[in-house]
């Protein structure tokens, strides 16, 4: 069970702990500060997720015309504000888009919810992009994405860096011969499967989800991979719960998370 005490109702995001510079570049850009609570860094960044997309869809088709070049300035005012103080302003921006809902699917389980992260392109894009930068030049061919949140980070990521996808399912949904591995999950236990043929032995994979926990569910793809000869180079997902110490689990397996829900 996780003890994540994140900011908890879908008009508020999790807790993060940005830089003064990062917070002070993310009012700007709002230019709404009604909707902001106050800003310092030595208190977490606490900015409504729904009242920001509100006022990003509140922009006119007029503006938007215009509003490329703005973009631009702020993408590139991130990678300035990446430099200065080495924290990249495009993972705070993706922690305040994940929505967390308290005892859901059962009493206290915090659900990291990346729907919301979904919502805001923005923070998708970065979301994927971040991916992409650290992978694309790692010589993977296999993006192996775990169902059901690892179909929605791996297929773009998979396509950016010219790698074949392959999914890792629930049990009894492909169609053609799988081999299969059981796994204990949070909350229940589970089976996971790759269909026969998808990889060939000698190749490098990435395996992706949205989130790890106990980090079994990644296990069970890593030993799947692995049983067919695969190489997995690294896993990686958009959120960690480092207290249940899935990190652990994975051995030496190297692991890279955007996002730590603490
Ligand atoms: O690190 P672990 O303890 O193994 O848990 C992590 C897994 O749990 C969630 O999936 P879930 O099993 O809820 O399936 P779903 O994505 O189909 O809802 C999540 O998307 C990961 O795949
Ligand atoms: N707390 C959590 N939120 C979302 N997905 C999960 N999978 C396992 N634990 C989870």
């Amino acid at each position: 069970m996780t003890q994540n005490t994140s900011v908890l109702s879908p008009s508020n995001s999790p807790s993060i702990t940005p830089t003064a510079a990062a917070a002070a570049a993310i009012t700007r850009r709002l230019r709404a500060p009604s909707t902001l609570t106050t800003v310092s860094a030595s208190r977490p960044l606490q900015f409504s997720w729904i009242r920001f997309h509100l006022y990003r869809s509140s922009v006119s088709p007029l503006l938007c015309t215009v509003s490329h070049s703005v973009e631009e300035e702020e993408e590139e005012e991130d990678r300035e504000m990446a430099s200065e103080d080495g924290q990249d302003l495009r993972i705070a921006r993706i922690a305040s888009a994940i929505r967390v809902i308290p005892n859901f699917p059962k009493p206290g389980i915090m659900f990291q919810d990346i729907t919301t992260l979904l919502l805001d392109t923005k923070a998708f894009k970065d979301t994927i992009d971040l991916f992409v930068e650290r992978y694309k030049d790692k010589a993977i061919s296999v993006v192996a994405g775990i169902e059901a949140r690892g179909f929605i980070f791996g297929p773009p990521i998979a396509l950016a860096i010219g790698a074949k996808f392959v999914p890792m399912r629930k049990p009894n949904k492909l169609p053609g011969a799988v081999i299969s591995e059981e796994y204990s999950l949070e909350y229940g236990t589970d089976k996971m499967e790759m269909h026969v043929g998808a990889v060939e032995a000698g190749e490098r994979a990435l395996v992706i989800d949205d989130l790890i926990a106990t980090g079994g569910t990644l296990c069970a793809a890593i030993r799947l991979l692995e049983r067919v000869g695969v190489e997995v180079v690294e896993c990686a997902c958009v959120i960690e719960l480092p207290e249940l110490k899935g990190r652990e689990r994975l051995g030496n397996k190297p692991l890279f998370v955007l996002v730590n829900a603490a």
